[in-house]
């Protein structure tokens, strides 16, 4: 039996970190963000309806899609960013089912699905446990500042977008801190893949 985990937090709470230190471990990592890019790339589904819905100004002169405008445009409104979702998930959720299949029938142990809007797109039903990367608001603020160079109004406002992290995790099965140290997230991860695989 393979065991899917459902691996969530919040906008740079730590899911690639985790992930990284999954796949060093030999578990594949489907990544729901990295599905997102694929499916909106030049002559996709996805990318044709994107640029009928918000025009050719979102594209950069290759005609690839301008992730920060695109990005400034829908986390500033809430009706846009539900119009993207509305596109791009359906297209991502059916690569990610796809690729568990994949794991599946490799009898694999594990599998793990990055996806940081696992609850908000309510897809906790095609994974069989919730493993959340819980920072609190603070720690999340700074480390999306500095990662990305957001000001504290672009962080707030794609922090806002997103089920707060405390209420996540009473949703959760399973939580690891990343307050602390990489090497105590690290410890904390070796210790819950022992308990459950
Ligand atoms: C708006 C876009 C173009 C911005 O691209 P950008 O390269 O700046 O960010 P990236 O894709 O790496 O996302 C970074 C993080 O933002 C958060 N985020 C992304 N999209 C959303 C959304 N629709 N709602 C809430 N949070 C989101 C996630 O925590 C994600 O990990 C892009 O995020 C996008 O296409 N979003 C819609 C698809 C989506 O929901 N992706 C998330 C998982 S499926
Ligand atoms: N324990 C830690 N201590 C210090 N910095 C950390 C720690 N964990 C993660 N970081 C840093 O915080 C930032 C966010 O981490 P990461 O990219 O793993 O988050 P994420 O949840 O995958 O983000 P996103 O939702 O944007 O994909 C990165 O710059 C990372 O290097």
């Amino acid at each position: 039996m393979t065991i899917v985990i459902g691996l969530t937090g919040g906008i740079a709470s730590g899911k690639s970190t985790i992930s990284s230190m999954l796949q060093e471990k030999g578990i594949r990592v489907v990544d729901a963000d990295h599905i997102a890019r694929v499916v909106v790339e030049v002559g996709e589904p996805a990318y044709n309806q994107i640029v009928e819905e918000f025009g050719i100004e979102i594209l950069k002169e290759d005609k690839t899609i301008n992730r920060e405008k695109l990005g400034t445009i829908i986390f500033s409104d809430e009706n846009k960013r539900q119009t993207l979702n509305s596109i791009v998930h359906p297209a991502v959720r059916k690569e990610m089912l796809k690729q568990v299949e994949e794991e599946k029938n490799k009898q694999s142990n594990a599998v793990v699905l990055d996806i940081p809007l696992l609850f908000e797109s309510k897809l906790t039903h095609i994974v069989d446990k919730t493993l959340l990367v819980y920072v609190d608001q603070e720690t999340q603020m700074k480390r999306l500042m500095k990662r990305n160079g957001y000001n504290e109004e672009e962080a707030k406002m794609r922090m806002d977008s997103q089920l707060p992290l405390y209420e996540k995790r009473e949703l959760s099965d399973y939580i690891i801190d990343n307050n602390g140290s990489i090497e105590s997230t690290k410890k904390q991860l070796n210790d819950l893949l022992e308990k459950i695989l």
